[in-house]
């Protein structure tokens, strides 16, 4: 009988069901959307039920959809939009608040008074994150401070906290296992990334009881199993975690010092291997652990960049432009460039190097002679640049050279924004045939825990490029190019 592995992706808009064979190819993939809910300006929220409900459905249509039956499944690996808060009663198993999704600015004011207070050199030592409302740990304090009764029914032990990796793995086992991986932990803002656990300091300081956190464990090993009922009387081992673009990293093989993935969905994520160092950055980047496999952890230096395909997004549904995200290719290659046109995407501010939460979008450049195709051009150049400023912060802290950018995400199946992104970074692009290169990880860590997988080598071997685009442009075009967009991004700054 065929075996293959599971990987649920819960993604900020929508969860995945992907089915893996042994070659890591992808037999079958269900997906469904759920609602967003923008309480006020800049809150993002999801329910945390309706994240639970769209995963098992997603887990019994791919099942279905591909006519396996669960005994096929050697395991489960588990990737997901990362930071994003829920809370719960360990009684009911009812979340006590919606989930505050990661992108949500309400705890600015929480982060203000908390860089006022001269906390941010602690928290970034510690955790290798800024103060800044992205990440889970003033989260966790906005939920005991809003909801009513809720500090006091921490304090008795009764509520849990979990990252969405947690929250799905406690609904899987019915309840009885609350857990994390290394990856999510390190983006909470309450874990030491150095000492390995949950530092009391920072928990003091957010006024978050230890009682509520997950146990911390690696990101490859069987953590429980799903109860029969939600795998209609099979018991499956839950046997690997990672986030989102920790998951892609692993998925992209990227397991040596100094490789690179992007990521380029709503957002962009850049994270580069730094193997067992932490490398503290000077630039604005974060240090993150990429995972924990094998009795030890690896380490990550990562870029994020809020605004990326949402702002092809915003092309199509803002300015209707274009009539679908693909279009934008077609479009842009009508121009020779982009005119002088530039766009800055800072439609909630800015994320790496610049973290500056109050900057807001703009375009430059315009001319009677500006037609749309120079605007779409201009935006999906701005995704390049963007990976470029990451890029460029990247090999000053780590003092590593770039040989090669690996690429994924829905985005980098346009070949005008692969061609330009190696002609900006005068690298190699290298975009591999597997593009649910997330899933994939989770998948492969998975499948390292339960021997569907023999090891990392193997790994290595499977991954399998598709395109690789090589850089073209000369350099002083390149630097001129570049040139106008820094001085863009900074009148953008400027104008608040
Ligand atoms: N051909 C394309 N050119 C440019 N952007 C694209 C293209 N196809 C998809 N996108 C963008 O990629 C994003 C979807 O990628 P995906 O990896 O599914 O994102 P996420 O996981 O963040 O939801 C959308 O924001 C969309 O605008
Ligand atoms: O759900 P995605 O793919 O947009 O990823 C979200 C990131 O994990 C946020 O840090």
């Amino acid at each position: 009988m065929e075996k293959f592995m599971m990987a649920l992706d819960q993604g900020t808009t929508s969860s995945r069901a992907i089915l893996f064979d042994r070659n890591g190819e992808i037999v079958e993939i269900a997906q469904r959307e759920f609602e967003q809910f923008f309480p006020q300006s800049g809150w993002v929220e999801h329910d945390a039920n309706e994240i639970w409900t769209s995963i098992t459905a997603c887990m019994a249509e791919v099942l279905r959809k591909a006519d396996v039956q669960p005994k096929q499944i050697t395991g489960i690996g588990i990737t997901n939009q990362r930071e994003t808060t829920v809370v719960w009663d360990k009684h009911t198993h009812k979340p006590i608040h919606k989930a505050v999704v990661w992108q949500s600015r309400q705890t600015a004011s929480i982060c203000k008074e908390l860089i006022d207070h001269g906390y941010q050199e602690t928290f970034h030592e510690k955790t290798g994150l800024l103060l800044d409302p992205y990440f889970s740990g003033t989260k966790v304090k906005w939920i005991l401070d809003h909801v009513d009764g809720a500090r006091e029914k921490a304090e008795r032990g009764d509520l849990l906290f979990g990252t969405i990796d947690t929250w799905l793995i406690y609904k899987l086992t019915g309840g009885k296992v609350h857990v994390t991986d290394y990856s999510n932990a390190s983006r909470t803002l309450l874990f030491n990334i150095h000492e390995l656990e949950w530092d009391d300091q920072l928990l003091n300081i957010l006024d978050i009881p230890k009682t509520m956190l997950p146990e911390v464990r690696s990101s490859s090993e069987i953590y429980g199993e799903t109860i029969d009922y939600h795998f209609f009387g099979h018991n499956i081992p839950i046997s690997g975690v990672a986030g989102d673009q920790h998951a892609a990293l692993f998925g992209q093989a990227c397991f040596d010092e100094g490789m690179v993935k992007n990521t380029y969905g709503t957002g962009c994520f850049v994270l580069m291997n730094t193997g067992e160092k932490a490398v503290r950055s000077k630039n604005g980047l974060l240090t993150t652990i990429a995972w924990g496999i094998d009795g030890k952890v690896e380490y990550a230096l990562e870029g994020s960049v809020f605004v990326a395909g949402s702002a092809i997004q915003w092309l199509r549904d803002g300015l209707r432009m274009i009539k679908s995200a693909p279009q934008s290719e077609s479009y842009a290659t009508r121009v020779t460039s982009a005119d002088g046109v530039y766009l800055v995407p800072a439609f909630v501010g800015l994320g790496t190097p610049y973290w500056d939460s109050d900057a807001r979008g703009a375009m430059f450049g315009l001319t009677r002679a500006t037609q749309k195709e120079h605007v779409i051009r201009a935006t999906l150049e701005a995704l390049a640049y963007q990976t470029k400023d990451v890029v460029d912060a990247m090999v000053q802290d780590s003092s590593i050279d770039l040989k090669a950018l690996r690429v994924d995400g829905g985005a980098v199946k346009n070949n005008f924004l692969m061609q330009f992104q190696s002609d900006m970074l005068e690298v190699p692009v290298e975009r591999p045939v597997v593009n649910e290169t997330t899933a994939l990880g989770a998948a492969y860590l998975a499948g390292l825990a339960v021997g569907f997988w023999e090891s990392k080598d193997q790994i290595r071997k499977q991954w399998k490029i598709d395109q690789t685009f090589k850089p073209a442009m000369n350099s002083q075009e390149r630097d001129e190019l570049y040139k106008g967009w820094k001085k863009a991004v900074e009148a953008t700054r400027v104008f608040k």
